[in-house]
């Protein structure tokens, strides 16, 4: 017998419980909600998107995206715009606020004018005062670059005096090839007499020649093929001289390393002076007796001004500690050519100074720790060889000869005036036979920068830095002022070409609805369509 089915149990609760769940069931709704929330909506908006039935879906499509486009340029625009109005504020400050610091710079280097003590002025009073004593100045110039070692202000220094007389001493004639000390000498002697010159290299000291006997030096020059030149400048002087009872005094000038000193030991055969590789050796004046009728007046090196050109500046200046090596060989390198240092210094093509130091340092075994090469200390070999007496290098003459503004036909006849021109010519003729000359194959060519300007005066010996300040705040200031001339005019410019690019491509798709609209389809409101960004189909496609 079947069993009758038990009743279902009741699901009736306590209201007690009920309440409960149901309290239960709000709390965590209320939870699941403040989360949502939390983490932002939960539907993205859906992308107005153009159905694929309307019509020109194409155009409007273009159209939406270049508006999108000309939003957000115009957007970035103005992001633009205001940062450049921070920083020109910014700017403003900072030009105000540097330029109070600089002016007190400036007083304070105003008041800094050289002292008496100054080696600079001692340097220059010296090389007046040779000036002053001199009846003659033999100007020496390096062979190697003739018009870059004269100094117009020294010579105009000269010529101001009417009794002096100014000759020109091609010195370091054996580091140049012949034709071109001949084509120096025409062109140097278009404007005053010039002896090319070879100095003696090894000379006796003072003691050893004292074991010897005396020999007049003029005597001793004329057969010595070691000091050719030597001769014909002797010849010169005692041709200068006003009587034979008379002593003439000749001042040595030039820039540094020139080889002053070395011409006075030629001419004196003894090491009178003192001569080396470093530049500014000689710091006084001095007076070396050479015969009864010539006394030589050697000097210290001519003051470089600061505003010569950088490569000027370097090889020329005096003071080696104010020489930066690796800007000089920058400076050396750019005027001459790179396959010539190649090949004289056989190493590999290099791109930049750094490089060819490198190069450099390899190739002749320079390296530090670590096979680090020694690129400061090639630098230094380099300018040294540049500077001393090792470096064949050449300038080339003009074709026809030039002379400086301050030489007058006056001034030429003048210094010659005394003087045979076509002796002089003879003479210096087998002074060239006489000279060894290297051959210009091997021989760099170096591109000269023209006469180096010196500070004759020491009152301009004054730090002229305060006016180069102004002038460089000057300039400064307009050119910041006509970049933003510049800027605005390019972001001027940049509109235009903006507003024609968007109206081309507007008036190409006006074009192409015109077309589509007479074909067929309806009027399209595009002007509304382009003020609002969203689209509304029920209105506009009816
Ligand atoms: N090859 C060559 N070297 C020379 C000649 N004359 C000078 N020298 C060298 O050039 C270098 C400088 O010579 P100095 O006589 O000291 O030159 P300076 O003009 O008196 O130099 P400062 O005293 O510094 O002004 C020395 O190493 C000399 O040996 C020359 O005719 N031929």
């Amino acid at each position: 017998m079947k069993r009758p089915k038990l009743r279902k149990s009741s699901k009736r609760l306590s209201c007690h419980k009920r309440y409960k769940i149901q309290k239960k069931v709000r709390e965590h709704k209320r939870k699941v909600k403040k989360e949502a929330k939390k983490s932002g909506p939960r539907k993205h908006k859906k992308d107005i998107t153009v159905p694929n039935a309307a019509p020109f879906k194409a155009q409007i499509l273009q159209e939406a995206q270049l508006r999108r486009q000309q939003q957000e340029e115009l957007k970035q625009k103005q992001k633009l715009d205001r940062q450049k109005e921070v920083a020109k504020k910014r700017k403003l400050e900072e030009k105000k606020n540097n330029n109070s610091e600089k002016k007190e710079k400036r007083d304070k280097k105003r008041k800094e004018t050289k002292t008496p003590d100054d080696p600079d002025v001692v340097l220059c009073r010296q090389v007046n005062k040779v000036l002053e004593q001199s009846d003659v100045i033999v100007e020496v110039l390096d062979a190697r670059d003739p018009l870059g070692s004269r100094c117009s202000q020294a010579e105009e220094v000269v010529l101001k005096s009417p009794n002096k007389r100014l000759l020109l001493l091609l010195n370091k004639s054996d580091l140049v090839p012949r034709e071109m000390v001949e084509k120096w000498l025409q062109v140097l002697s278009a404007e005053l007499p010039t002896v090319p010159f070879r100095c003696v290299a090894q000379i006796q000291d003072k003691s050893e020649k004292k074991k010897k006997k005396k020999v007049p030096v003029s005597a001793d020059l004329v057969t010595d093929p070691k000091c050719p030149g030597g001769q014909v400048l002797l010849k010169i002087l005692h041709s200068l001289c006003p009587s034979h009872n008379e002593a003439i005094k000749v001042g040595v000038i030039g820039f540094a390393n020139v080889g002053k000193s070395s011409v006075i030991n030629s001419l004196k055969q003894s090491h009178v002076c003192n001569v080396g590789p470093s530049k500014g050796t000689t710091k006084f004046l001095q007076e070396v007796r050479l015969d009864p009728q010539i006394r030589l007046l050697d000097s210290p090196a001519l003051l470089v001004s600061p505003h010569n050109p950088p490569v000027a500046l370097m090889l020329r200046s005096a003071s080696e500690s104010k020489v930066d090596v690796l800007a000089a060989v920058e400076a050396i390198l750019k005027h001459c050519s790179k396959q010539e240092l190649m090949l004289h210094y056989t190493i590999a093509d290099y791109r930049n100074s750094l490089e060819c130091l490198t190069l450099l340092a390899h190739r002749r075994g320079m390296l530090k720790k670590g096979g680090v090469p020694d690129t400061e200390g090639a630098g230094r070999l380099l300018f040294n060889d540049w500077m001393g007496a090792r470096m064949k290098y050449y300038c080339r003459p003009p074709d026809s000869p030039v002379c400086q503004p301050h030489i007058s036909r006056e001034v030429v006849a003048a210094m010659s005036s005394g003087i045979c021109s076509e002796e002089l010519a003879m003479d210096n003729a087998s002074t060239l036979k006489a000279l060894k000359c290297p051959n210009s194959a091997n021989i760099v060519v170096f591109a000269s920068v023209g006469p180096t300007s010196a500070i004759m005066d020491e009152t301009q010996l004054v730090d002229p830095e305060p006016e180069l300040i102004e002038e460089e705040l000057e300039e400064n200031d307009g050119e910041e002022e006509e970049d933003m001339e510049e800027e605005e005019d390019d972001d001027e410019g940049s509109e235009e070409e903006e507003d024609l690019e968007a109206k081309s491509l507007t008036q190409e798709v006006t074009s192409a609805k015109e077309k589509d609209s007479k074909s067929a389809g309806p009027a399209v409101s595009f002007d509304q369509a382009a003020d609002d960004d969203t689209y509304d189909f029920n209105t506009d496609f009816v």
